[in-house]
């Protein structure tokens, strides 16, 4: 493995552990306040009509379902991440029920997902989980290479990320797979959007 893929991996451990420390300590009514709706600045990139892809976030992560919930009543279609497989290439599907998730299985990785019979759609935008991220843009996601791959086949789709304040890096070992994001929403400023 080369030195990039050794950093990657303990970096991924440590900021994770940060991340779990700071979620924990957030009391939960100040984390339902947060993520409701997108700042200006970022609704901006959202042409009318777009199909937004979503992520159904796991307990540390920050909550994108109010993102969801939002989208929807303002005519969008949304998608969520769905895999065949631990193996499979990462595909979107049509999320129905933002507000129940009743449409939603549990997949290989433990998130839940929409379940077979939805179909299979390709999002104009995503809105993306992190690890960590930079000023910049640069991310570091869970380490699968599902977004990079994704975003690699789909040119020209923006991403945004949404991370709590402490996922903030200086600066994030670079590959040449990576790809950047557009912006970063966090609970308390916007980065970017970038060019
Ligand atoms: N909420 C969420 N959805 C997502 C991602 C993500 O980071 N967060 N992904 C980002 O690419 C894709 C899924 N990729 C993933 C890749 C690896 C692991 C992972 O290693 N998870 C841990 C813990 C899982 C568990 O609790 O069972 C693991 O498997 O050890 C998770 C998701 C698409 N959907
Ligand atoms: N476009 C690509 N084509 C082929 N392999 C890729 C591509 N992008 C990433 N990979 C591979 O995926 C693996 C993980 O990449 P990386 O560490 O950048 O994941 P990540 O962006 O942190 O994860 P994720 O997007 O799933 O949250 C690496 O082995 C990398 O070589």
């Amino acid at each position: 493995m080369t030195d990039t893929v050794l950093d990657k991996a303990a970096l991924r451990r440590d900021l994770k552990a940060q991340r779990r420390r700071h979620v924990a300590a957030l009391p939960d009514a100040t984390r339902a306040l947060l993520f409701r709706v997108p700042p200006a600045t970022v609704a901006r990139l959202i042409t009318p009509g777009a199909t937004v892809g979503l992520y159904r976030a796991g307990p540390d992560e920050a909550p994108a379902g109010a993102y969801a919930r939002h989208f929807q009543e303002n005519g969008h279609a949304i998608a969520l991440p769905r895999f065949a497989a631990r193996d499979a290439p990462m595909a979107f599907a049509l999320h129905t029920d933002p507000n129940g998730e009743s449409d939603l299985e549990t997949g290989p990785f433990n998130l839940l997902q929409p379940r077979v019979d939805a179909p299979e759609v390709t999002p104009d935008v995503l809105i993306v989980p992190l690890v960590a991220f930079t000023a910049d843009g640069a991310r570091l996601g869970q380490g699968g290479g599902h977004y990079d791959r994704w975003l690699e086949s789909h040119p020209g789709t923006i991403a945004i990320g949404l991370a709590w304040d402490i996922q903030l890096a200086d600066e994030l070992p670079s590959e040449a797979h990576d790809h950047p994001l557009t912006a970063v929403v966090t609970p308390t400023r916007v980065y970017g959007p970038f060019a």
